[in-house]
């Protein structure tokens, strides 16, 4: 189950200040400093100074956010004249330590960040948001089943599905219980899968990273998902037509991008959060900047309408391209062949089997789960 969400929200807001809202009876209060009332000097606006944006965070004590938060307020996503709040979710469990995470926020003056708020009720923390990423929920513990996994975090998204639903000013099971936001607006992470196969490519073929493009994940953020090599580029040319390795290709390149998640949590003892950061940045960067001609990213998005004919009523990692308005186009000219149809049609029986699994909390009926085999990196999904 993709786990990792991107929601941008659909319309233009109407910015008033989290921490002073309009309705004194409103309960909403920023962190420390962040609770200051500011009164500018009119020459100290700059002109140029654009509109907050509220980003809401879910797992903000977790590893993953202990990187993104301090990238997003630095304004290495959003840029740097691009104010913005940081409404961070946490749990019951995990409020001491978002006190922690707020405090060093508050230590490192950021000039952007105009106001954090914490909270563990995800109606409050959601209201307004327009982009929320929602990082928080449980990582697979020794000897914890599959599918009771995704019975534990798939009611955390439904929950959180409902809460954007009503409050937000903007993968399945959260785009499932949140009907008033365009199936469009979610986004679930395959970049981290991306960024690891371009890396493996470059270190083949012997070029810089920057040199591979056109880098498809398709499916699932599990060790069923397909990194494409057969529409990837090279500096420009087919990957194939660089590295003319086959069997590497199939068997090796393949299985060390599924399983890299599993290796790097057996050597660092924990699942990936500094790079997964990154991957979120990227990801997100790239709906909000135009994608560079001639090439795409992968994006977990909502198959209705896809080009490629896999099942619609999912979530699946699909090369998308953007003008950098938030919005993407999924990109038409890729070909196909016998190995990557097989593995795509792989994908899509896992993720169709764990959309039964949850039927009952996207509102399908009775859940009947039945995996076939264990496809996910503990820790990692
Ligand atoms: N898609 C990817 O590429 C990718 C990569 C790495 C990790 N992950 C997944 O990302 C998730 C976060 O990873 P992490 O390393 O930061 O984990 P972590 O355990 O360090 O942090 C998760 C945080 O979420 C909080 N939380 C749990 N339930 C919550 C809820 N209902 N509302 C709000 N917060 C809640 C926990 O208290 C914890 O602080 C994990 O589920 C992990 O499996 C995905």
């Amino acid at each position: 189950m993709q786990e990792l969400f991107a929601l941008l929200h659909p319309f233009k807001f109407k910015h008033r200040s989290l921490c002073m809202p309009e309705d004194p009876k409103m309960k909403r209060e920023c962190y420390g400093v962040f609770y200051v009332t500011y009164d500018l000097k009119a020459e100290e606006q700059t002109k140029t100074w654009k509109k907050m944006i509220n980003i809401a965070v879910s797992g903000a004590a977790g590893m993953i956010s202990n990187h993104l938060l301090f990238k997003l307020a630095s304004g290495e996503v959003f840029g740097r004249d691009q104010p913005i709040a940081l409404k961070l979710l946490g749990s019951e469990r995990s409020f001491q330590a978002l006190e922690g995470v707020a405090m060093e926020l508050e230590d490192s003056l950021y000039p952007l960040l105009k106001e954090v708020s914490i909270g563990i009720d995800p109606y409050d923390v959601f209201q307004d948001a327009e982009w929320a990423l929602l990082i928080g929920a449980k990582p697979r513990g020794p000897g914890m089943e599959r599918a009771d996994l995704l019975e534990i975090n798939g009611k955390i998204f439904a929950e959180q599905g409902k809460a954007l639903n009503a409050v937000a000013s903007a993968a399945l099971i959260c785009l499932k219980n949140a009907p008033n936001i365009p199936a469009k607006n979610f986004h679930a992470l395959t970049r981290l899968d991306e960024n690891r196969a371009k890396c493996q490519l470059a270190l083949k073929a012997g070029v810089f990273y920057d040199k591979v493009s056109n880098m498809t994940i398709w499916g699932n953020h599990s060790t069923t998902q397909v990194p494409d090599f057969l529409n990837g580029r090279i500096d420009g040319l087919p990957v194939e037509e660089v590295i003319k390795d086959t069997k590497w290709l199939e068997e090796d390149f393949t299985e060390k991008i599924q399983k890299r998640g599993g290796v790097l949590i057996k050597k660092w003892g924990r699942s990936s959060a500094a790079s997964t950061s990154v991957s979120i940045v990227d990801a997100i960067r790239s709906l909000v900047t135009p994608t560079p001609e001639g090439d795409w990213f992968s994006s977990g998005v909502f198959t209705n309408g896809n080009p490629y004919g896999v099942a619609e009523e999912l979530v699946f990692s699909m090369p998308c391209r953007s003008k950098g308005d938030g919005d993407y186009e999924l990109v038409k000219d890729v070909i196909f062949d016998d190995y990557l149809l097989k593995r795509i049609t792989k994908a899509e029986a896992e993720l169709l089997a764990e959309k039964k699994c949850v039927a009952h909390l996207i509102g399908e009926g009775i859940a009947v789960c039945d995996l076939p085999e264990d496809t996910m990196l503990p820790g990692e999904m």
